[in-house]
């Protein structure tokens, strides 16, 4: 039986000015320190390890030394400077058309850099965390690199991207839960890993918790209720347009079409601690519908369902009772979800029939019946909710490869 390992590494903007945290060396010390949390008594039997990330997070690095040469870009930080250029060279509504991807920001760096556009290569969050495992640096999976603009259907950059001078920064791109190779030497070492511990490519936070929902048929769909609101259909055809912040995903044969909002937890987390949400949620009748109607947003920007980088949060007017606030919240962000669904549903892609819950807003029970009643279908909690956990099945498929 092998024992493998997935670790979920993404890191979100804490309360302080996110221009005060070195993101780089915070996720590196996530990962150690988070190896150095698996049990002794496992890591001899430990096989396979894979790592996810969240979605268009990316580094430009030293080819050589693998350090960063420029402050990594979050998932949701934008590169508008980039973007009339990046509508110039890709088809129309391409994914990689939104000011958040990660073409744009290579193309920003690349038109903002004075030096070393030889030697640099582009990684995302998961792509550097891995190398520290396997030491090949340049490798990437195909759903992280979705972003950037390889093309999982044809297994390639498209040409209007490899006929570009900053072409020569993309990583080599593999299928997620694909062997790079043994863990490094010292690395075993540091750490009782076996000798023929083999380090695999992961993927995007929201993919590896659809795989670790065990989702399988199309029209299953699985909501990410992290910091983020993230959304996966699983569905048999293709669908990317990026007027809505729209794109798939490949999953082996069939396609995950959805997109992520700037919505979500992290909004919860300026007004509440988890206590509060806790307890506040208790004393929510979930049947009632709320009067509210807000657009939860930590700042200023939203990906999907509406593309839109200037649009403004809306959290007020805010009642005295702050389990009508929560309510209306959880409510107002429900309806953002039931929009996103139709969406799908509208631009072609299978008719969802049920959706299983994964992220940390899995666990409220009276936000799941908010969510039935608004979205007019059977919502539940997955099994396995965390990332993590699907971030382990691809290591174990490459294990078993
Ligand atoms: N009881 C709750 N109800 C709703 N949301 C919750 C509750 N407890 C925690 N959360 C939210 O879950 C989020 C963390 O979930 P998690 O999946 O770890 O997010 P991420 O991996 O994106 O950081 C926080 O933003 C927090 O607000
Ligand atoms: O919001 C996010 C972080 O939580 C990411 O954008 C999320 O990973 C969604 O991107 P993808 O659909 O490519 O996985």
């Amino acid at each position: 039986m092998n024992t493998v390992l997935g670790t979920d590494v993404t890191l979100r903007l804490s309360r302080k000015s996110h221009e005060t945290i070195d993101w780089a060396r915070s996720w590196k010390t996530t990962l150690f320190s988070l190896l150095e949390d698996v049990p002794n008594h496992y890591r001899h039997l430990v096989a396979s390890i894979s790592i996810d990330g969240t979605s268009a997070t990316t580094l430009i690095v030293d080819s050589n030394t693998g350090q960063p040469l420029s402050k990594p870009l979050l998932y949701n930080e934008s590169c508008p400077d980039a973007l009339p250029l990046v509508k110039s060279i890709a088809p129309v509504n391409h994914t990689v058309c939104s000011a958040s991807s990660t073409l744009c920001k290579l193309v920003s760096w690349w038109n903002s850099a004075d030096s070393n556009k030889e030697s640099a290569t582009l990684l995302h969050q998961a792509d550097w965390l891995l190398w520290f495992l396997h030491g090949k640096l340049g490798v990437s999976d195909y759903n992280n690199a979705l972003k950037v603009g390889y093309d999982p259907e044809i297994d390639s950059y498209p040409p209007w991207l490899l006929a570009q001078p900053y072409s020569q920064l993309l990583p080599y791109v593999k299928a997620p839960g694909t062997s790079i190779g043994n863990l490094k030497e010292d690395i075993r070492s540091q750490f009782g890993f076996p000798n023929d511990c083999i380090a695999c490519t992961g993927t995007t936070d929201s993919i590896a918790a659809f795989l670790a929902a065990r989702a399988t048929l199309p029209g299953q769909a699985v909501t990410s209720l992290g910091s983020t609101l993230a959304i996966k259909l699983l569905s048999s055809n293709r669908i990317d347009d990026a007027r809505f912040g729209v794109y798939s995903h490949r999953l082996d044969n069939m396609w995950l079409v959805g997109g992520a909002s700037n919505t979500g937890g992290a909004v919860l987390r300026q007004i509440f601690t988890d206590d509060q949400l806790e307890n506040l949620s208790k004393q929510i009748d979930p049947m009632k519908t709320s009067p509210l109607d807000y657009y939860p947003l930590t700042s200023i920007g939203e990906r999907f369902p509406e593309a839109d980088p200037q649009m403004a949060p809306r959290l007020h007017p805010r009642p005295e009772s702050d389990v009508e606030y929560l309510h209306g919240i959880l409510e107002s962000i429900a309806r953002i979800e039931g929009k996103a669904y139709r969406l799908l549903k509208d631009l072609g892609a299978s008719e969802v029939a049920e959706v299983l819950t994964a992220g940390g807003g899995s666990k409220n029970e009276k936000w799941t019946k908010i969510r039935e009643r608004v979205l007019g279908l059977p919502v539940s909690r997955a099994i396995q909710t965390e990332a993590a956990y699907g971030a382990a099945l691809l290591a174990l498929k490459g294990a078993q490869s």
